[in-house]
């Protein structure tokens, strides 16, 4: 576990985070502009200091106000990636990657890294000649080869042009899956944490609102007003378990004896987290024949939300274990006189799930 448990005057805002965090996979930390992200993985770095509190990673303490430890940065076992790639300008990409390694290296590391972010074409080249998505892939691999225990990552994409970000993704799931280090990588992206991350820790105004498994966070109605109407959605967890290649299309048991179709041809037995936006799932009390939609689900109505729209409700509909939510517009409530704990049909449209909405895990 990387256990936080710390609080830090910022100027008029008091950071105070008390979490664990798993020490796999990819922790996201999410929040508005000013909500204190940078200041808690500069802690963790050993970056800033909290006024009080205690940092540690595993059976390594790295901060004890109390004790009055306080590892320096360089003796924690963390790499940063910034916003930028503050690469050496005068070092090739090779130098760039040297430097900061043990001195005595794990054999092999180097090659492997290279390998995993595609950099073998760039190690004689010079930071001066590289586009925004090389540097950033660089700069990853310079903090991977000082073989930290934990990797920290600062808006690794923000600085990025969207197709460069779209480069850069792909090798970023890469180290997600093939790592054995746990990566705390802070986000405003919703969109990056579904591909991306396993475990979210929330911040608003410097207080921690959330954080848990990537799933249970999502769900959260505390998460809402960080999504616009159009991006509300669930997150479900998926095995595939049929496909229709001359439709490529694929079916997803989402829950016990639930399955959707998704446009997209996904190799069997793969597993996924699935997002379903909430404005793509309509209700029917009775279930709708000859339809051209491929997902028409038994649900129990579980809630009837309001919403910030005066127009739209939002129906959590029990799917099995899981829960999948509904926006809906109020006149639609009122006509179809829904009652709590019916049960009643979602529709989804098999080609509102792009691959934008679908993560491997
Ligand atoms: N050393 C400091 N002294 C005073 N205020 C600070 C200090 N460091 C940060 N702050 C303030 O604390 C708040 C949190 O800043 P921080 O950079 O951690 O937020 P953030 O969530 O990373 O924001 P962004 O997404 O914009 O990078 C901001 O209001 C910032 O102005």
């Amino acid at each position: 576990m990387l256990t936080i448990d710390v609080t830090k005057q910022l100027g008029d805002t008091l950071l105070q985070v008390n979490a664990e965090l798993p020490t796999y996979g990819v922790s996201a930390i999410f929040g508005r502009s000013g909500a204190g992200k940078t200041s808690l993985v500069n802690i963790l770095g050993g970056l800033a200091t909290p006024d009080t509190g205690r940092v540690q990673l595993g059976d390594r303490v790295l901060f004890d106000a109390c004790r009055r430890i306080n590892l320096r940065p360089e003796q924690r076992g963390t790499g940063f990636v910034f916003q930028d790639a503050r690469l050496f300008p005068h070092y090739s990409v090779s130098g760039n990657l040297n430097y900061g390694r043990p001195r005595h290296p794990t054999q092999g590391n180097f090659d492997t890294v290279v390998e995993l972010l595609g950099l073998e074409k760039l190690l004689k080249r010079y930071p001066a000649g590289l586009s925004g998505g090389e540097k950033q892939r660089v700069a990853i691999g310079r903090a991977l080869l000082t073989e930290p225990e934990l990797l920290l990552m600062d808006e690794p994409l923000a600085s990025l042009d969207l197709p460069r970000k779209k480069e850069l993704l792909p090798y970023l799931q890469r180290l997600a899956d093939e790592l054995k280090l746990p990566i705390v990588y802070v986000s405003h992206s919703l969109d990056e944490i579904l591909q991306l991350a396993d475990h979210m820790l929330v911040i608003d105004n410097g207080s921690m609102v959330l954080n848990g498994p990537l799933e249970s966070v999502w769900d959260s109605p505390l998460l809402r007003p960080w999504q616009s109407a159009q991006e509300q959605s669930s997150l479900l967890s998926a095995k595939v378990v049929n496909t229709l290649p001359a439709y490529e299309m694929s079916q997803l048991a989402v829950a016990d004896g639930a399955a959707i179709w998704v446009n997209q041809l996904l190799p069997l037995e793969g597993q996924f987290r699935v997002r379903v936006h909430s404005n793509q799932v309509s209700v029917c009390r009775e279930r709708p024949e000859a339809t051209s939609i491929r997902n028409v689900l038994p649900v129990k109505l579980a809630a009837i939300d309001a919403t910030d729209s005066s127009q739209h409700v939002s129906l959590k509909l029990q799917l099995g274990n899981k829960v999948v939510w509904a926006n809906i517009t109020r006149w639609a409530l009122d006509e179809l006189q829904l009652q709590l704990g019916e049960q009643v049909f979602a529709q989804i449209k098999g080609v509102s799930l792009s691959a934008a909405d679908l993560a491997s895990v």
